[in-house]
């Protein structure tokens, strides 16, 4: 059985998209594997007037449909939430707050553990945890932590005035910085597959690797999100945060062990020694673009300046390539070649090694490279692609894939990427979170590109539905490579 954790969760955005669509099947999750039992509490809050039976019906909706789920069991689970309506920004809300959490502390025997989670519009989280110090709501008889959703800044100044703000209440230990791609599958794997096999970790070196490909493809466009993405663009949306993190993982030296501590020693190394470009060098290592009309499968997709709340001369990027260069001794000149988009061909990401050639070629053809693809989704496994023989009377080459898939029915059993990382937060487990000298790194990198950007206002397109732009593909023909893609490599548009 599942060791119970005990906290109350006060819970800010309850009536939130996030909170009904990934936070309460998260818990629910919980609740199920028993990680969540008697012990604990939800509190929602948000500015509208509801109760807690309106709340527990959202819930309930929530989850009830999810594998496993009885009516009964979903209603048993949302017997522990509680609603309080407040804004904010409202000093005289989290008094009542503190009374509340503090009777439900009583009642569920949770000994004073806290969770504070903030799933609001980023504004408001400095906000939230100035009022957790002034009106005192940390406990001292169990841990106070936080958790905080994405996106953690907007530049590296907006991200050290938040950080700032929330290390007045929060020291580093209580903090929980969300990136859901270190919650999933086979970000986790990473570290398995690179350090539990001496076969791939001997060969994880610049001395047999050629280069590294990582693919976030999304088939959807920016959807109902515009009046954030107009702000961000791919490179904040997704290349500072969740690219970045997978680098890290990677290019990471072998921890001491897999503890948090010993898990962000080496990250940090990696974060310490990225290459970062002079703006000329920025604009030839990163490209961008912007999807247009296109009808894919009979439909008529919009293009990205068309899109309800976006500007007719939007300079915003729906797409990003970059090639990273990571200036350690084991990887130092081994490109990283990244890519994101909304609108690409389909939703995929997936995480490409190519290593280098054999030596001396003895045989007829010419052999392809090797290439380890880590599939972190939609499909969750590998496929090692190594040089075999034809069958049959010759010495011709031919590439031979070695696959691993997870069973499909088992992996959708497996928990998802948010229960993983609330159950990290219940545990005390800051290894999948990151962490603020990650962060700040991050984002002085993706500044110097943003800034390089600011100077050259050519924004390459791309018709909904392809890879994006030709300059994406450019960028590793010039270094004689070329994106791989599974199944197959796809070809740019014409
Ligand atoms: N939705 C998603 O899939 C994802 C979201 N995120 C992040 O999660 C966070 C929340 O996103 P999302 O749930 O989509 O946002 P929503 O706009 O759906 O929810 C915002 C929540 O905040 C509440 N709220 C707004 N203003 C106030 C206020 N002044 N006082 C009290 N409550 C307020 C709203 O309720 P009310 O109006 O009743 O006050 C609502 O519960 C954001 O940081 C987002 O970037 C991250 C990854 C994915
Ligand atoms: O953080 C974000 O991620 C999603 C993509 O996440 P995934 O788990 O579906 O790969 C992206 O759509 C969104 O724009 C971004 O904010």
């Amino acid at each position: 059985m599942a060791k119970e954790q005990a906290a109350v969760i006060i819970l800010f955005g309850g009536s939130g998209d996030l909170a009904r669509r990934k936070l309460y099947p998260a818990m629910f999750g919980l609740f199920q594997r028993g990680y969540l039992q008697k012990r604990f509490a939800v509190i929602g809050t948000a500015r509208r007037p509801w109760s807690d039976e309106h709340l527990r019906e959202i819930v309930v909706d929530a989850v009830k449909t999810m594998p496993g789920a009885t009516l009964e069991q979903a209603q048993s689970f949302a017997s522990h939430f509680y609603y309080q309506s407040h804004d904010v920004t409202d000093a005289d809300h989290y008094i009542t707050l503190k009374t509340l959490a503090a009777k439900l502390d009583d009642q569920y025997q949770v000994g004073g553990n806290r969770i504070y989670y903030m799933a609001m519009a980023p504004n408001f989280f400095a906000t939230i945890a100035e009022h957790l110090k002034s009106e005192a709501l940390l406990t001292d008889n169990g841990f106070n932590r936080l958790v905080i959703e994405k996106p953690f800044g907007h530049d590296y100044a907006s991200a050290k005035a938040l950080n700032d703000s929330i290390t007045a209440t929060f020291d580093e230990s209580q903090i929980y910085r969300i990136d859901h791609y270190l919650g999933k599958e086979m970000a986790q794997a990473i570290m398995a597959l690179r350090f539990a096999n001496p076969m791939i970790e001997n060969v994880w070196h610049k001395d047999f690797i050629q280069n590294i490909q990582i693919t976030l493809a999304e088939a959807v466009g920016v959807e109902e999100r515009a009046g954030y993405y107009e702000q961000s663009g791919a490179i904040r949306d997704m290349i500072q945060n969740h690219v970045m993190q997978l680098v890290a993982d990677l290019t990471m030296a072998k921890p001491d062990s897999l503890t948090s501590e010993a898990v962000h020693k080496v990250k940090g190394d990696v974060f310490d020694h990225l290459h970062v470009y002079t703006p000329e060098e920025a604009c030839d290592n990163f490209v961008r673009g912007q999807y247009t009309a296109a009808v894919i499968d009979g439909d008529a997709v919009t293009g990205y300046r068309d899109e309800t709340g976006v500007a007719k001369d939007s300079l915003t990027d729906t797409f990003v390539a970059g090639k990273i260069l990571v200036d350690t001794p084991d990887f130092e000149g081994v490109p990283i070649y990244v890519r994101t988009g909304k609108r690409l061909t389909r939703k995929s990401t997936q995480i490409t090694v190519v290593f280098k050639p054999a030596k001396d070629n003895l045989f007829n053809t010419s052999d392809e490279p090797d290439t380890l693809t880590i599939c972190v989704e939609p499909s969750e496994g590998f496929d090692l692609v190594l040089n075999g023989k034809k069958l049959g009377q010759s010495n011709d080459l031919i590439p031979e894939n070695l696959a691993f898939r997870h069973d499909p029915k088992l992996a959708k059993q497996a928990p998802e990427a948010y229960e993983r990382l609330i159950q990290d937060a219940l545990q005390g487990d800051q290894t999948n979170f990151t962490r603020w000298t990650e962060l700040a790194k991050t984002w002085q990198y993706v500044d110097s590109i943003l800034d390089a950007w600011q100077n050259n206002t050519t924004m390459p397109e791309y018709p909904a539905g392809t890879m994006g732009p030709k300059e994406s593909f450019d960028l590793l023909a010039r270094d004689g490579n070329e994106w791989h893609w599974q199944p197959t490599h796809v070809k740019m548009a014409d």
